[in-house]
């Protein structure tokens, strides 16, 4: 489980990339382009077509004169006419014609596209998107025939999948160990080969014996050789390869990529994830809640209580869109994608425990207005739960796109730090779901099999301590799902518990650092 992040990362500051995953307006460059791609790749195969056309004339003028020819060329050349034509025709047009054939042709077209390549998408942003798909297969239980239908979670979506998506799809199981549906990946991918797409296979370098040899390697990895020999003798070029290449896999079994560096998404949690969990019917209640502070007296809010023990509860409609607006706004210019130190690789890297854009508020830079929100958010958050908020309160909006989840933790670091001596650990937490996610993206509680879907204005309300003992509470494990239609916005809170010493009678340490 990961521990969550601080503010205390340094974070990159240089060009920000694209943001495919969360932007629709970054997306929509991308389509856009693509389609001035085709109608580009049409006009250098017109002027192609043009020049085979000319070329295909001249060649049947050429023909014409000579087929009296035929059979009979001594009478033919016997004509002073037609030998006059001959000599003439020999002398010049052949030269020309090797000019014509010379001559380049759509060399806009070509120059045009050379220009837009650095409009692509990279290496890095191609493997996020892979990546993110990878963890709505994973998460919804996908099977490949059912992503060639676009049904995801129940959902349908209109769309399929090429053989070379399932392809790259499947690599990317394999790489992280998942052999299994790294073969049914590539399995389907074969399945899909449409031979009348031979020709477009070999210009995009897709080699079938490349898919081939990949599901034979994970049979291998899944101790089902026979199967991998089968594979392996299916494709013609492979066949006298078969044994040398099974004793090469063998030898060399598949190390997965360090678990840093994947997304932790235990069945536990999502089975929660999936459309079909239902929360376990609680004889809890849904009142207004009038007590905690004045404020609730004379504006009592919507609650819902999910657990008492853990104490979690729901409020609703607590931001105004006006306020949700304003926070988003002020907000935009400060999303960052979270980083954390990759000791395997000794550099900062994208954190795959959380795949997300988020800001620390408040900011130093942000204006009036955007101070003046944030510090309305703060009351809000201190009329709701009664306690006390610093003024240097560790506040985050966080931002999701397609795939964007984050891997379950505890929202205590249980770690001595300079954090957690000043103010003690994350007591409790306050969550805004600023938006209505269209399909997946809840929050959930893997131990408590509870299932928190974003809904705007709505706020989730939990300690992470247990009230008498302060000891650090284990079932308030929980994660984000992916998002698979639309994007997650949420404001996270983080409340101390040496910030309420005044309003605490006794405070104990609890079992730390177990
Ligand atoms: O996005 C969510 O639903 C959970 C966020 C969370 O756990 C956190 O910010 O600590
Ligand atoms: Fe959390």
């Amino acid at each position: 489980q990961s521990q969550n992040q601080t503010r205390t990362e340094t974070e990159t500051s240089s060009n920000p990339p694209k943001e495919f995953m969360i932007s629709m307006a970054d997306r929509m460059e991308l389509l856009l382009l693509d389609r001035e791609l085709i109608s580009n790749l049409v006009q250098y195969a017109e002027k192609l077509q043009e020049k085979v056309d000319v070329l295909q004339r001249c060649a049947k003028a050429m023909r014409t004169p000579l087929q009296a020819s035929k059979g009979r060329e001594e009478e033919y050349l016997s004509n002073p006419l037609h030998s006059f034509q001959l000599i003439r025709h020999m002398h010049e047009d052949w030269s020309h014609l090797e000019k014509f054939m010379r001559q380049p042709v759509g060399q806009d077209q070509i120059s045009f596209l050379k220009n837009k390549a650095t409009k692509f998408p990279s290496v890095e942003e191609t493997e996020d998107a892979t990546e993110a798909i990878y963890r709505i297969i994973l998460t919804y239980n996908v099977q490949p025939a059912d992503l060639d239908q676009g049904l995801i979670d129940g959902m349908h979506y209109n769309s399929s999948i090429s053989v070379k998506d399932c392809f790259s799809l499947g690599s990317l199981f394999f790489q992280w160990g998942e052999y299994g549906k790294a073969a049914e990946m590539l399995a389907y991918s074969l399945d899909q080969v449409n031979p009348e797409y031979y020709s477009v296979y070999d210009v995009l370098e897709f080699e079938s014996s490349e898919v081939f040899m990949l599901l034979a390697r994970c049979l291998v990895e899944m101790d089902m050789e026979e199967d991998a020999r089968t594979t392996l003798m299916a494709h013609p070029a492979l066949v006298e390869h078969s044994e040398r290449l099974l004793t090469l896999y063998r030898n060399t079994r598949h190390v997965p990529v360090s678990w840093e560096l994947m997304p932790f998404l235990p069945e536990e949690f999502n089975q929660i994830c999936r459309s079909w969990h239902q929360n376990k019917p609680s004889r809890l209640h849904c009142r207004y809640n009038t007590t905690t502070t004045p404020f609730l007296r004379l504006a009592p809010l919507r609650m819902e209580e999910l657990s008492l023990d853990p104490y979690i509860v729901v409020y609703h409609n607590v931001l105004s869109d006006a306020e949700i607006a304003e926070v988003e706004r002020v907000t935009e210019p400060l999303l960052k994608r979270s980083v954390v130190f990759d000791g395997k690789e000794n550099k900062m890297s994208t954190s795959k425990k959380r795949t997300a854009l988020g800001a620390w508020l408040p900011d130093d830079n942000m204006d009036v207005s955007g101070r003046a929100v944030i510090q309305r958010i703060f009351r809000r958050i201190h009329e709701l739960t009664g306690l006390i908020i610093n003024d240097r309160q560790d506040m985050q909006l966080i931002k999701y796109g397609y795939g964007g989840h984050y891997d379950i933790h505890f929202d205590y670091f249980n770690t001595s730090s300079p954090i957690t001596k000043a103010r003690g650990d994350r007591m409790a937490t306050v969550l805004f779901y600023l938006n209505d996610v269209k399909h997946g993206g809840s929050t959930a509680f893997t131990d408590l099999q509870l299932k928190v879907p974003s809904e705007r204005g709505k706020v989730l309300f939990w300690y992470n301590m247990r009230g008498e003992t302060h000891d650090l509470d284990s079932r308030t494990l929980h994660g984000a799902c992916p998002v698979i239609d639309g994007t997650k916005t949420i404001l996270s809170c983080w409340i101390h518990e040496l910030d309420q010493m005044f309003i605490q009678p006794t405070y104990r340490s609890g079992n730390r650092h177990s």
